[in-house]
């Protein structure tokens, strides 16, 4: 078979949804619920969707207000659910010693590699047997990609990988104090909780756990969280869109965690629920996933870029003094800079033209921003400024993705791959606003 019949080839299957009805692991995590107390509300059925990657389909219409998913609590896993099992009293041993606080996320993350340690041996073994082996977060970026991230992106993920280097670390130095052995297979607890395992069970919570009040599953661990995270078996195949909207909660008798829809679904249609009200740049960070042409999507910019802008298209008028700049500050104008494909932020705008003009008459300034009463000579004005900031961070992507494209070509992350659909959409989304004019900026 040559190369480009096997590449059509591929490109073909990459188009068609595949049933996973009858894959071993569904079978035995339903039957396993079922065991344990859940029953389905609709036929739903696992696919492995050309477009989202597996997700769950109806077997039939789906109503308005109709439950789609109702889980027992038995089967959630909660901070409450660790503190009970095998290492729980790891965690109330150092609760509040020293200060230590842990995070559901982080207990959540142990308690699933414990469990994953334990192999036949672990009563949530269906369960795990049904989560991914690998996520497309930014966490699974190599460091050399990271590298050719811009700013706006490498910025939060190495917060976010700082914070797994952290958690594991304060788990670390805790478990190496303990000479405690697992009754399974005689190891300790710091030779079976190591970093690549504590990354993948971290990121599964991270990608697929839900909120719950504490007081629905209460314990006595010392947890940082206000609202803990639980993780739902089941639940957690649900694929996230910004189209529809859900209601989540106790079921009246308070025994489930349930799901209402609040928006219908065709027959053998994917059912999606919605995470949250997400940007593109929220759901790569936090999920490894994008979507296409989302109308919420928005670009951050800095403060710096919008300085130098306005220094550039009007170098004689550009003004940030000191009591300017505080002036901004006390006000919030420095912060939520951002672009969307309806133009510049209400924050940018102002900052534009408070930068280029003379700061006499700050109260009457304070006026006209917040009332966006600009004469149309300073619409155009700061409409020129937006567009010259526009075209910089246009080329600054572009001259990106050209890179990533030659790292792609040579092999890359999945992970690494979604950086690069972010930045082809942020180009597109340049476009979209440039093309506007000073009356619809
Ligand atoms: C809660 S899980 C949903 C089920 C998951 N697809 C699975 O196979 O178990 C969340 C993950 O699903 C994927 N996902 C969710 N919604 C998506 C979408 N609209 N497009 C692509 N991937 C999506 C992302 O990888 C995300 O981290």
């Amino acid at each position: 078979m040559g190369r480009t019949h096997r590449r059509r080839k591929r490109k073909i299957r990459r188009k068609i949804s595949s049933n996973l009805h009858s894959s071993p692991y569904f079978i035995n995590l339903t039957q396993w619920m079922k065991k344990h107390g859940w029953s389905p509300t609709c036929t739903l059925c696992p696919v492995e969707f050309y477009d989202t990657g597996r997700g769950l389909r109806t077997e039939r219409s789906i109503a308005k207000n109709e439950v789609i998913v109702s889980i027992p609590l038995e089967l959630l896993i909660t901070v409450s659910r660790v503190q009970s099992s095998d290492i729980g009293w790891l965690f109330s041993k150092y609760s509040g010693v020293n200060g230590a606080h842990f995070s559901s996320q982080q207990v959540l993350a142990a308690f699933l590699i414990w469990e994953r340690h334990l192999g036949h041996h672990s009563v949530w073994e269906p369960y795990l047997n049904s989560l991914p082996l690998d996520y497309s977060t930014p966490l699974f970026c190599s460091s050399e990609e990271l590298h050719l991230l811009p700013s706006v992106l490498l910025e939060p993920i190495l917060v976010q990988k700082q914070k797994v280097i952290d958690t594991f670390s304060e788990l670390e130095s805790i478990l190496s104090t303990q000479s405690w052995k697992c009754w399974h297979c005689n190891e300790s607890l710091s030779s079976i909780i190591h970093f690549e395992e504590y990354l993948w069970a971290w990121s599964a919570v991270n990608t697929r756990s839900v909120y719950l009040d504490e007081c629905v599953v209460s314990h006595s661990l010392s947890i940082q969280d206000k609202s803990c995270l639980a993780l739902v078996p089941y639940l957690d195949m649900f694929n996230h869109s910004n189209d529809v909207d859900v209601q989540v909660g106790l079921s009246s008798d308070r025994n489930c965690y349930e799901i209402q829809t609040l928006t219908p679904f065709a027959k053998h249609t994917q059912v999606f629920i919605r995470y949250g009200y997400h940007s593109n740049l929220k759901l790569y960070t936090e999920y490894g996933f994008i979507l296409p042409f989302s109308q919420h999507d928005f670009i951050p910019l800095l403060f710096e870029e919008i300085l130098s802008s306005v220094k550039d298209v009007y170098p004689v008028r550009f003004n940030c003094s000191a009591s300017k700049l505080n002036f901004l500050k006390v006000r919030n104008l420095t912060e939520n800079l951002s672009c969307n494909s309806e133009g510049l932020s209400f924050n940018v705008k102002a900052l534009i033209y408070l930068l280029m003009t003379s700061e006499s008459k700050k109260y009457d300034l304070t006026r006209r921003i917040y009332s966006s009463d600009f004469t149309s000579e300073e619409n155009v004005a700061i409409c020129k400024v937006g567009k010259q900031l526009i075209k910089q961070k246009c080329s600054e992507f572009e001259s990106v993705l050209n890179m990533m494209k030659q790292k792609k070509s040579n092999g890359c992350s999945r992970s690494f791959e979604v950086a690069s659909d972010l930045i082809l959409e942020y180009i597109n989304l340049l476009k979209r606003a440039e093309k506007l004019d000073s009356k619809e900026f």
